[in-house]
């Protein structure tokens, strides 16, 4: 297969395909993130995720309560500690998401062509010929000709309760519409209005209820802000965070509205992250033009080297074993377009399967990184950059060089903010990169505190990098200091078996006041 296709290794050989793979010693540099609830909060399914591969756990707050995610989280923390994992915590926000008000849960049968009324009164009862929802502006908003979207919460598609309604009046506060298809609305209904967004606050009070108690108690690593509009939206959370004492807390910003796609660079500047919400955007956009949409926000967060997550990737697997070929298909191509990770919904929620499918997720991602052109990649990188570049980076990117070069099995970079591993990152090594995070040692004239922990949790959510946590004690015994940590990461790479005799391993580190790259072979 020779010719145009930059995103893979040339030449493609057909025989590959039938030529089982390597088995993999760790998991797919593609980060996976598991959304957990019903189908995924005991520490045994908890535990078996972590070993198939999940790194960051998603808490849902659109759906159940503080209590319920917190025996999930505690039973998390069970998890890790029998998996002896480290796993990142996300929080993810309400928004300004409106439900259908149906707390009797009684299934209501719509057929297409007959109409229906949208109405504010919450006082009625829900039928196929009234929805009742608690919200007033909708007949300001809505007009003639306008779509809304019904569908079950983390709806995937595939379901039969899902519904396009065509507004064809409004009426003081009602909005009357045309039903475009038969269907059952069942469970928890959320209505997708991409004009509501614009109007309401993006930190609903829930939400902000949630991250002051919830989000402080556990002091969560990343949130992610559902329904991003604009730079200010991430501000102001950075803001509330602060208040919070959340001060470690990374954003990331959610891009699911055509809003938040109008802002996108403004965005991308401001937040430590971005997660391609493409269940919400889906319904937005014309479908010729999602893909669109992937490849170039995905190309810009690479640029910026800032870690890019994908949404809804293999929808079918919440109810079937296998993803389909379309999925399948789906998800390589996330990992070749550049993606950092792949987050799983309804899959791993309510899916029937949620470990299976982080498995299969995992192998893919991996089957690709091993075809991808790095060296594309990198030069791409490179000329964005552009000449003079800040010494960090030159030197980060050297050592990604290096390791392309010498066909190296692994990097290891020393970092206690994560920076200089994020920099690694951001030229996609094709070989695992350890950081080993040195606690740095603060005092406020009461007590001392390490940081470092946090640190190397948000490392979970950026490709390719396995952070470990060194003990304070290599931070402080100086020159040998770097000396253990190199031999954490090297015991590390041979107890999981990535490392044999005479592998080269590129390090990255410090040395007096200079950041240095040497290869080192590695002797069992
Ligand atoms: N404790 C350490 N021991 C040895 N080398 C280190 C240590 N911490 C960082 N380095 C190395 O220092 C160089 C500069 O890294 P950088 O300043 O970005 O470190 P960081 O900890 O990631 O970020 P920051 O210094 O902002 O906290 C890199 O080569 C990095 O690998
Ligand atoms: C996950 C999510 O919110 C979305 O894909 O829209
Ligand atoms: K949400
Ligand atoms: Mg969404």
């Amino acid at each position: 297969m020779q010719g145009g296709h930059m995103e893979v290794e040339e030449p493609l050989r057909l025989s590959s395909v039938l030529t089982s793979s390597k088995p993999s010693h760790l998991p797919s540099l593609t980060k996976l993130v598991g959304t957990l609830g019903p189908n995924s909060r005991s520490v045994e399914t908890i535990e078996a995720c972590l070993n198939a591969g999940m790194s960051v756990a998603r808490f849902d707050f659109s759906w159940l309560d503080s209590d319920y995610h917190q025996e999930t989280l505690q039973n998390l923390r069970l998890a890790m500690k029998n998996a002896k994992k480290l796993c990142a915590v996300m929080l993810d926000t309400v928004g300004p998401e409106i439900p259908i008000c149906n707390q009797n849960g009684k299934p209501i049968e719509l057929k297409a062509d007959d109409h229906i009324t949208i109405t504010s009164d919450v006082s009625r009862e829900p039928s196929a010929e009234f929805l009742p929802v608690d919200y007033s502006g909708l007949s300001k908003i809505l007009k003639k000709g306008d779509t809304v979207f019904l569908g079950q919460y983390l709806f995937t598609g595939s379901e039969n309760n899902s519904v396009w309604l065509e507004v064809l009046e409004t009426n003081g506060q009602d909005v009357m519409c045309l039903i475009k298809n038969t269907a059952t609305l069942a469970g928890f209904i959320l209505m997708h209005v991409s004009q509501v967004y614009e109007s309401l606050p993006n930190l609903s009070d829930k939400d902000k209820k949630v991250i002051s108690e919830w989000g402080s108690r556990n002091n969560v690593d990343f949130i992610s802000l559902s329904y991003t509009r604009n730079v200010e939206d991430v501000r102001e959370l950075r803001a509330f965070l602060r208040t919070n004492n959340l001060h470690e807390t990374q954003v990331f910003a959610k891009i699911e509205t055509v809003e938040g796609l109008k802002h996108f660079c403004e965005i991308l500047q401001e937040a430590d992250g971005i997660i391609l919400g493409r269940g919400n955007l889906g319904i937005d956009l014309p479908p010729e033009k999602v893909f669109l949409f992937q490849k170039s926000a995905v190309y810009k967060c690479n640029m910026a080297g800032k870690p890019v997550i994908i949404t809804r990737v293999v929808d079918s697997m919440t109810g079937n074993l296998r993803p389909t070929r379309a999925e399948a298909t789906d998800v390589a191509n996330a990992v070749l377009d550049g993606a950092d990770g792949i987050l799983l919904g309804a899959e791993t929620l309510r899916g029937l399967y949620p470990i299976e499918t982080i498995k299969i997720v995992g192998r893919i991602c991996a089957e690709a990184e091993t075809v991808r052109n790095h060296s594309v990649h990198f030069k791409r990188i490179s000329k964005h950059v552009g000449e003079p570049m800040s010494h960090a980076e030159s030197v980060a990117s050297s050592a990604v060089r290096a390791a392309i070069k010498v066909k190296a099995a692994l990097i290891v970079v020393f970092t206690s903010s994560g920076r200089a591993a994020r920099l690694i990152a951001k030229y996609r090594p094709p070989v695992p990169v350890f950081a080993v995070v040195i606690p740095r040692l603060r005092s406020n004239s009461l007590k001392w505190t390490f940081t470092g922990s946090a640190q190397a949790r948000h490392l979970l959510g950026v490709r390719g990098i396995y952070p470990i946590l060194a003990s304070p004690n290599v931070a402080t015994s100086g020159a040998s200091s770097e000396e253990s940590g190199l031999n954490l990461a090297l015991n590390h790479g041979k107890s999981v078996g990535l490392l044999k005799p005479n592998d080269q391993i590129v390090v990255f580190q410090k040395i007096g006041d200079s950041s240095v790259v040497k290869i080192v072979e590695f002797q069992a």
